[in-house]
């Protein structure tokens, strides 16, 4: 349904034109006082459409601030964005930011540690992605997304404790939390207030040594779980760009399940290490870890290795109780040329600990799962050549 095309004379198509002559009408109206033209004129707007759905018609604009976010760009964006609001008709407004025009344009001139690898560390993808369209994350080393097929699989469960992990091993770690529609970190990290904002920009919280952002910490429950398409692709831009991340080594996302706006969004948008991709046994689980991996590599982006969760569980008498079958994860592994990172067992406590707001590799060190966790962060941080600053890896 999405892609298929009106014909011109139907009433979606006429509501269409006429929406989007009044978006124009609009943006035309609005002025940008540094220059004195309207921001279509000025080429602030660099696209503006209308699209109707079942859910009424959305406004998506493409503004391309010159500078970087700062108060005038917000000033802008905000009166865009509440006029295009204001239009009667639009049931809602994506602003979506594609890039600044003040930002450096050749590798040459981009911020040091903000490249995909900027120390030509080992592992890394050399020049496949895109320069133009990605944007890197000034001072930011390493950007690695922790991806799953399917939902529910321990994907933010292992994001939280690689972060952790990481953060305890002496590097500067982040952890953002790219699933816009149903965020875990908050509970995860057990975070309970709201993240602030300074300068125009948003803090990150600090959580068990970890920089953590969500949208969990910025918008209500309610309202990010219907944004769709540009909408989500939007937020999740800005968790990146208008999150006052400061240096970090690694900066882990965790992603939503499958491959939707959001993946594509930070693989088109941000320069991504590496993925790293968990899934239980399942054949189902394996099928989606198949389509996961294909998206990472038609994107350049190397996948480090798959994570097995949830392999077996520990009965009492000691043996292993294999629920989800046996030697799916391998095959699919070696099927794709990619390396079994680790395999984790079910394990209550996991859960629990996760429940509470306390990463398992902190809450339990000394468990075996907890070793298996490190060990992971330990194979991670050697494909991509990384030290913790003034330490050993
Ligand atoms: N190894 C494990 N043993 C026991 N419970 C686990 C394990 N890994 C994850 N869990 C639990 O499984 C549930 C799902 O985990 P999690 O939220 O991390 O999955 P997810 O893949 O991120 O899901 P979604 O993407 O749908 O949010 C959580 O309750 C979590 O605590």
């Amino acid at each position: 349904m999405d892609f298929v095309q009106e014909p011109p004379t139907s009433p979606d198509q006429k509501q269409k034109k006429t929406l989007e002559t009044r978006l124009r009408a609009v943006l035309s109206g609005i002025i940008d006082r540094r220059t004195g033209k309207d921001v279509l004129t000025g080429g602030l707007v660099t696209g503006h459409s209308v699209r109707i759905s079942e859910a009424g018609a959305r406004a998506t604009i493409t503004l391309e601030l010159p500078g970087g976010p700062g108060q005038q760009n917000d000033r802008l964006s905000a009166e865009i964005e509440e006029a295009a609001r204001a239009i009667d008709g639009i049931a809602d407004v994506a602003l979506v930011q594609t890039s600044h025009r003040a930002a450096p344009k050749s590798p040459a001139q981009r911020p040091a540690g903000g490249h995909a690898n900027p120390l030509g560390l080992g592992g890394k993808t050399e020049g496949g992605k895109t320069a133009t369209e990605e944007k890197p994350i000034p001072g930011v080393k390493h950007v690695i997304a922790i991806a799953s097929g399917k939902g529910g699989v321990g994907k933010s469960t292992l994001a939280a404790n690689l972060a952790a992990a990481f953060a305890q091993a002496g590097f500067r770690t982040g952890l953002v939390d790219a699933d816009i529609s149903g965020p875990s970190l908050p509970v995860l990290f057990g975070l309970k207030s709201r993240a602030e904002f300074r300068d125009g920009k948003i803090q990150p919280m600090l959580a068990h040594g970890v920089k953590a952002m969500s949208i969990g910490l910025l918008v209500s429950e309610d309202k990010a779980v219907a944004w769709r398409g540009p909408m989500v692709m939007g937020a999740v831009r800005q968790l990146f760009t208008d999150v006052d991340w400061g240096e970090l080594d690694i900066l882990f996302v965790d992603t939503p399940p499958g491959t939707g706006d959001a993946h594509l969004t930070l693989l088109q948008k941000i320069p991504v290490s590496g993925a790293v991709i968990i899934s239980t046994p399942q054949e189902m689980a394996l099928a989606d870890v198949r389509r996961g991996a294909a998206l990472f590599t038609s994107m350049n982006t190397p996948v480090l290795g798959i994570v097995e969760n949830m392999a077996w569980f520990a009965l009492p008498d000691g043996s292993r109780q294999r629920l989800f079958g046996e030697g799916g994860v391998a095959r699919t592994a070696a099927a794709l040329g990619l390396d079994v990172l680790a395999t984790l067992p079910l394990e209550p406590a996991i859960a629990t600990a996760s429940d509470a707001g306390r990463p398992y590799v902190l809450e339990a060190p000394q468990s075996e799962s907890a070793g298996v966790i490190r060990d992971i962060a330990v194979q991670i941080a050697a494909k991509l050549a990384l030290v913790p600053a003034g330490g050993d890896a």
